[in-house]
Order: structure tokens, then C-alpha cells, then sequence
């Protein structure tokens, strides 16, 4: 693929997929049944997949196909290919050896072999050390032993498991020598390639309808005594040798790369469905009239309502905000990477706790906003066919997978009352955390000043983290390391998120200020920046006096200055979200289309409902009559 810029990437690879043969022509599926939603999405993710083949898609390019899976357009009920194409092969890539690269990547780059990531069981996802499933080296045949002891420890969740994968990357215990290793990684065969029936001592299946993304293919896989080969077990960074003996790698956590990689693609990924929810309540909310009219006669545009504003605004600005440090983190990730496959792990901690905190504070935010834009549709809002609906499921799923939102606080906040402690090692120049050993930012609190903003959100960010950092050295003191957390789990949380907030303003702030196009792009990225500020203050007001060494007056101002900003950021509200570039066709909402025909879509989908088929459907006779009603 020749050179792009970002934008004309973008152009490209949309039309590509939109126009792609096997894409173009899309079906409703909300009447299909388990089975025909999950052949409906399969064979687009799978022409997605040949798409990103043959175009020879790089790691970013694949990245912004990838994210068209949240939309309505291309696998509306969830890609069983997405674990295989954002873990399976990430993996493979990072964990395996270079001869292990050249035995598997031609088979899964020609579609022989498709994977999933197995990793969470049905009693442990969040406490991966606790996992159960055993890998037991035996040097005489050089082989492992993959086992599942019982049924707890039956792998349960991976996506594409439930009936498309091949293959997996079993993260199971490794025994060797007789010595229990710690978790690694172990590429298994667990389909025939031809018949795709279960191999021997192979039990699998899929686990059933959930709250979204039905057609994720989440499955279970149990291990009876299943041999695999030595050469299996993924060496790039631990080895095992042919007598059994064992290679520790560079870095403990060195296995578990490939979730802070997913966590990073999930922080960024989640900002393209905010982005499509606050386009749909946007358009709606012009198109939306209700009320007593007014002097021309007209009933008002629910969007000129001032509560209205306040429900959609922000997260249009949050769009803008969280897309950009999201790629930055992207960004940073790729660097930090090469750094680890060259063998300097000193960056990794940071990343893992930048990873941690972005994921939780962008799907939680994301998940919180998508709510709130669907609230803001009302009734329709509530309807599947305004894909508000589809769009929180996708959020919210995020809070969960690749790390549990308050256990990936948790990693954060455990790096950071390290750093305020001074028992971790100095950060490196550049570092998210030097601000913890220096003095706290004093700028004077000004409503108006963005500086003014980001230097509260710091304050408060340094002081909710030395004040649990403080009083968890205080309570390990008098009680066991356990409890001392445990007492202070709550702050540590909060303290994380302060941190991820001030990670994120910053990083836009430096957005801003590096941007040069125009002077007009730099007034609407500063005027953004405005309301995500005042709005973010609005939302943790008690945390702004605390720490942030603002006043209650100041906080009056600001609700007022708030309001003033979203009035101001109204007439631009319909550019601003056109600018997400997002075609009907991907957004698929009866309540979102650009042309605003809003009413004649809502009447057009009622008409596919099989309940309108006849005048009189026959269940009224089968089941109304016949029970005597
Ligand atoms: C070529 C292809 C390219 C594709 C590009 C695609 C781009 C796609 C873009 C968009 C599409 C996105 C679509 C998204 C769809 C995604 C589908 C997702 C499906 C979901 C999958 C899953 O959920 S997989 C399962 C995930 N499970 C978890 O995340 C479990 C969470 N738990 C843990 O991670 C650990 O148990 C935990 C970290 C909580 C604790 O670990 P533990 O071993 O107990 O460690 P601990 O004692 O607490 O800490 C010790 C020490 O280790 C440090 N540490 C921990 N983890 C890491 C790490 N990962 N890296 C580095 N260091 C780590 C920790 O900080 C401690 O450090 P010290 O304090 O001791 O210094
Ligand atoms: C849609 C979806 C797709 C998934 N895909 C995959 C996949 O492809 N591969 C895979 O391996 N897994 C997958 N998973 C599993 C996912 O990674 C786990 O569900 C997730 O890591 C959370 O773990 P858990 O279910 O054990 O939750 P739990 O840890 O049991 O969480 C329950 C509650 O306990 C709390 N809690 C747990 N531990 C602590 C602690 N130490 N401190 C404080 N609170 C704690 C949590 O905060 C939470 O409130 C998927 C899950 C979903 C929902």
C-alpha cells in the first residue's frame, strides 16, 4: 500500500469496506435467530479479514478496519473473528519464537488456522495466577500434559471458541521439573482443520446469549490429559528444554503483553462508538421538536433545551478529547514495544499502568456517555433499531474483558503510591508520573483558563493519590499488608482515576497547542477543550475543593460557565459531529441518518417485525384463544 496520510487512510480503507462485494449489501438481523446472526457475521468478519489480507494492511491500518466492527455495518451483533485478529495473532506475533512464527503465520495468514486467546476459566478471570488448567512437561516423550482438573477450571469466555476457532493460546500453569512456572502460553490444536470436529480429548462448545455482542462466538474448552508437542509451548520469552529444564523470560509479567496490548486497542476502539451514539442523539436531538411553541410558531429543537445540552455536549467534546490521547497512548505503545522485543523492559511498568487507567477511565466514560445520549433520544432511544442500545452493550463489555475496570485501577494505583512512595524505581524523563515528586502546580484556579483547569485536575490527581499512598503506609504499620490495602481500596480507585483524567487532559492540552492548520480548528479544539474541563470539574465538585484548591464560589462559576460554553458550542454541534466522517450505512440508527428522516425510517423497520406479517398472527389463536382468556 503506497504512503497516506491519516485521513486519506481513513477515506480509503472506508470505502474499501463499504464497497467491498461481500459488504456492500447488508440484512437487518434483529429476526434472525442465534444461528443466522452468528453465518451473517461470520461472513463479513471473514471478508473483512481477506480485505485486510490482501490489501497488506499495517498493524494501524488493520486498527481502523478493525474498529468498523462496532459498527452497525459491518458485524452489528458482534465479530467472531475480532479475539482471533486482535489477540490470537498479536500473540503469535510478540510470544512466539522465529521459528515458531515461520511453523504457524503462512497457515493463519491463508485462513487455515483461526484462533481465539483462552485464558479466563469458569472460577478465575481476574486472579490469572490463579488459574487451573495444567501444563505438565514429560521429557521422556517431550511432551505437555494440558489438563482441566474439574469443571471450575473449564476455560470459559474466549471469543471465537464457541464454534469458529481451530486454535487456541491456552494460558495455563506450567509444571516442569516437578516445579510449578507460573502461567505461560501454549498454542493448541483443538479442531480438525478439515472436519473442524473436537480432537481427541477436546471438549468445546459455545456458552450462550449475553447482554450485547451476541455473535462473539464466547466459548468454553475442557482438557482431558490432551498431549502437546514441546515446540508448542510459545518461546519467545520463557523456554523449556528437551531435558525439561526451564529458561525464566526477560520479564515476569512478559506473558501477559498481549492484554496490555488489547487494552490499548479496547481504549481506543471504544471512543469510535461514543462517536457514532453522540452523532445519532445529535442529529436527533435538531430533528426532535417538542414543546410549547414558540414566537415563530414552531415547537422548540430539543437540542436549544438547556438540560438537553448538558446530556449531549460534553460527550461530543469527550469524542474529540479521548480520541486524541488514546492515539497517543497507541503511539506510545508501539515505542515501548520495540523497546521490549530489543530486550529494555524499563518502560513497561508505566505502560502497563497507562494501559490499565485509560481502559477503565475511557470505557467507563464511554459506557456513562452512550447511557446518557440514549436517555437523551427518549422513547426511541430505547428501540434497537436506534443502535443506541448495541452501542452500550459494546461499551460496557469493555468495563469487563481485557481486565475488570476496578481491578485495572487497582495495577494503576499500586504503580502510583510506589512512585509517591519512592520505593519504584525513578520514573524516566517524559514519565506520566514526575509530577508526584515535584511541588504541586500552584496556578491560580481561573474560570476560562484551560492551564488554569489542567493544573486543578493535576492538583487533584497528586493529592488524592499522596493521601492514600499515606494512609495505606500508615495502616501497614499496624495491620497485614492485605488488610492495609483492603482498607484503602476505594481511594486507590479514585486515586487512579484522577491520575488517568490528568493523563488525558494533559496529553490534549499538548494536542492543542501542537496544532497548526488553522487558526478557526485551533478556536473549536480550544472551545472543546473548554467544556470537557468545565465539565469534568462539574462532575467531581467535591474532589475540586478538596484537592484542587478551588472555592465553592469557584465551583458556582464554573456550573455557569459550563452552561455559557455548551450555548456557545451548540451552533457548531452538527459540524462537529459530521466531521466523525461516519456514513449512514455504518451508523445504521433509524434515528441517526444524516438526512434526518427520522419518522418515515422509524415506520419502515416497524414494517419488517414477522408480527405484522398477517392482520392476525397466528399465536393469537394458539396461545390467547386456547388459554380462555
Ligand atoms: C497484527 C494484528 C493487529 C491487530 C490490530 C487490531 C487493532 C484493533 C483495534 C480495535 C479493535 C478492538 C476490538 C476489541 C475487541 C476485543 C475483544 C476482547 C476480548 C476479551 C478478551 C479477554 O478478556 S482476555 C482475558 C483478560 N484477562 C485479564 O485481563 C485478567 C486481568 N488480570 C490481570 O491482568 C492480572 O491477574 C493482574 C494484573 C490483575 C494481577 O496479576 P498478578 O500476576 O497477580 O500480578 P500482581 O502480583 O498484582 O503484580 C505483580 C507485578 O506485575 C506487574 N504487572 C501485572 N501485570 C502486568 C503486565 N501486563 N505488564 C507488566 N507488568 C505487569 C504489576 O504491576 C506488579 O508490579 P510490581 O508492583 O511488583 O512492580
Ligand atoms: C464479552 C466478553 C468477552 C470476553 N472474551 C474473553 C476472551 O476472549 N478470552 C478470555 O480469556 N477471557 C475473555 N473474557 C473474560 C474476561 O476477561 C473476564 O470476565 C474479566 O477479566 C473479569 O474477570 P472475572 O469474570 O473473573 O470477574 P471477577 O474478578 O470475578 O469480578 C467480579 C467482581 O469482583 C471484583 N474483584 C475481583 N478481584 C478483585 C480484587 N482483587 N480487588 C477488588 N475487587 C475485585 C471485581 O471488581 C468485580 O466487581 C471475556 C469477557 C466478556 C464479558
Amino acid at each position: 500500500m503506497v504512503s497516506r496520510n491519516r485521513s486519506q487512510v481513513k477515506d480509503h480503507l472506508g470505502s474499501k469496506v463499504l464497497n467491498h462485494p461481500e459488504l456492500r449489501n447488508t440484512k437487518a438481523t434483529e429476526y434472525m435467530s442465534h444461528e443466522e446472526k452468528y453465518r451473517y457475521n461470520l461472513s463479513r468478519a471473514t471478508a473483512m479479514l481477506k480485505l485486510i489480507d490482501e490489501e497488506g494492511m499495517d498493524v494501524n491500518e488493520i486498527s481502523k478496519v478493525m474498529s468498523h466492527t462496532v459498527s452497525g455495518f459491518t458485524t452489528p451483533d458482534g465479530n467472531p473473528l475480532a479475539v482471533h485478529q486482535v489477540m490470537f495473532v498479536p500473540t503469535l506475533m510478540n510470544q512466539a519464537d522465529d521459528d515458531q512464527v515461520s511453523r504457524w503465520l503462512g497457515d493463519v495468514f491463508n485462513g487455515t488456522i483461526v484462533g481465539t486467546y483462552a485464558q479466563t476459566e469458569l472460577s478465575h478471570g481476574t486472579f490469572v495466577r490463579g488459574l487451573r488448567t495444567t501444563a505438565t512437561y514429560d521429557p521422556a516423550s517431550r511432551t505437555f500434559d494440558l489438563h482441566t482438573p474439574d469443571v471450575s477450571a473449564a476455560k470459559w469466555w474466549p471469543g471465537g471458541l464457541g464454534t469458529t476457532a481451530n486454535h487456541a493460546v491456552v494460558m495455563a500453569q506450567l509444571y516442569t521439573d516437578g516445579q510449578p512456572r507460573g502461567i505461560h502460553p501454549f498454542m493448541v490444536a483443538i479442531r480438525d482443520r478439515e472436519t473442524h470436529r473436537p480432537l481427541p480429548g477436546i471438549t468445546v462448545g459455545e456458552i450462550g446469549p449475553k447482554l450485547g455482542q451476541n455473535t462473539l462466538n464466547n466459548g468454553y474448552l475442557l482438557f482431558d490429559h490432551v498431549k502437546v508437542p514441546r515446540e508448542n509451548m510459545l518461546m519467545r520469552n520463557a523456554r523449556v528444554n528437551e531435558d525439561g529444564s526451564y529458561t525464566k523470560p526477560s520479564h515476569q509479567k512478559a506473558s501477559y503483553g498481549t492484554m496490555v496490548f488489547t487494552r490499548v486497542a479496547i481504549a481506543l476502539d471504544t471512543v469510535d462508538a461514543l462517536q457514532i451514539a453522540a452523532t445519532i442523539a445529535a442529529r436527533y436531538s435538531i430533528v426532535r421538536r417538542q414543546g410549547e411553541p414558540r414566537d415563530d410558531g414552531q415547537e422548540p429543537q430539543i437540542i436549544d433545551y438547556q438540560t438537553q445540552q448538558l446530556k449531549v455536549l460534553p460527550h461530543i467534546a469527550a469524542c474529540y478529547v479521548l480520541r486524541a490521547s488514546t492515539a497517543r497512548l497507541w503511539e506510545h505503545h508501539t515505542h515501548v514495544t520495540s523497546e521490549v522485543r530489543g530486550g529494555d523492559t524499563a518502560l513497561l511498568p508505566e505502560l502497563h499502568a497507562t494501559a490499565c487507567c485509560l481502559k477503565a477511565l475511557v470505557t467507563q466514560d464511554c459506557s456513562e456517555a452512550i447511557e446518557a445520549l440514549r436517555l437523551s433520544c427518549g422513547g426511541h432511544g430505547y428501540m434497537t433499531a436506534s443502535r443506541l442500545p448495541a452501542l452500550y452493550a459494546y461499551a460496557t463489555a469493555g468495563a469487563t474483558y481485557e481486565g475488570e475496570n476496578t481491578v485495572l485501577l487497582l495495577q494503576t494505583a499500586r504503580y502510583l503510591v510506589k512512585q509517591a512512595g519512592g520505593s519504584h524505581a525513578p520514573p524516566a524523563a517524559g514519565s506520566a508520573v514526575t509530577y508526584l515528586s515535584r511541588p504541586a502546580d500552584d496556578t491560580p484556579f481561573a474560570v476560562g483558563s484551560p492551564a488554569a483547569y489542567v493544573a486543578a485536575v493535576g492538583r487533584v490527581a497528586r493529592g488524592r493519590v499522596t493521601e492514600v499512598a499515606a494512609a495505606l503506609q500508615a495502616d501497614r504499620q499496624t495491620m497485614p499488608e492485605a488488610d492495609a490495602w483492603n482498607q484503602s481500596l476505594v481511594q486507590l480507585v479514585a486515586a487512579a482515576l484522577a491520575h488517568g483524567r490528568y493523563f488525558v487532559v494533559r496529553e490534549f492540552a499538548e494536542v492543542v497547542s501542537q496544532q497548526s492548520s488553522s487558526r478557526a480548528i485551533q478556536q473549536m479544539l480550544q472551545l472543546l477543550f473548554s467544556v470537557y474541563l468545565a465539565h469534568a470539574v462539574s462532575r467531581a465538585e467535591g474532589d475540586f475543593i478538596t484537592y484542587g484548591g478551588l472555592t465553592p464560589s469557584d465551583i458556582r462559576l464554573n456550573r455557569r460557565h459550563l452552561l455559557r460554553l455548551l450555548a456557545e458550542l451548540r451552533p457548531h454541534m452538527i459540524p462537529l459531529t459530521d466531521a466523525f466522517d461516519l456514513p449512514d450505512r455504518l451508523i445504521n440508527s433509524t434515528l441517526g441518518a444524516w438526512d434526518g428522516d427520522v419518522y418515515r425510517r422509524m415506520f419502515e423497520q416497524a414494517s419488517h417485525s414477522p408480527l405484522n406479517t398477517d392482520e392476525v398472527p397466528a399465536s393469537f389463536h394458539q396461545a390467547m384463544l386456547r388459554s380462555k382468556l
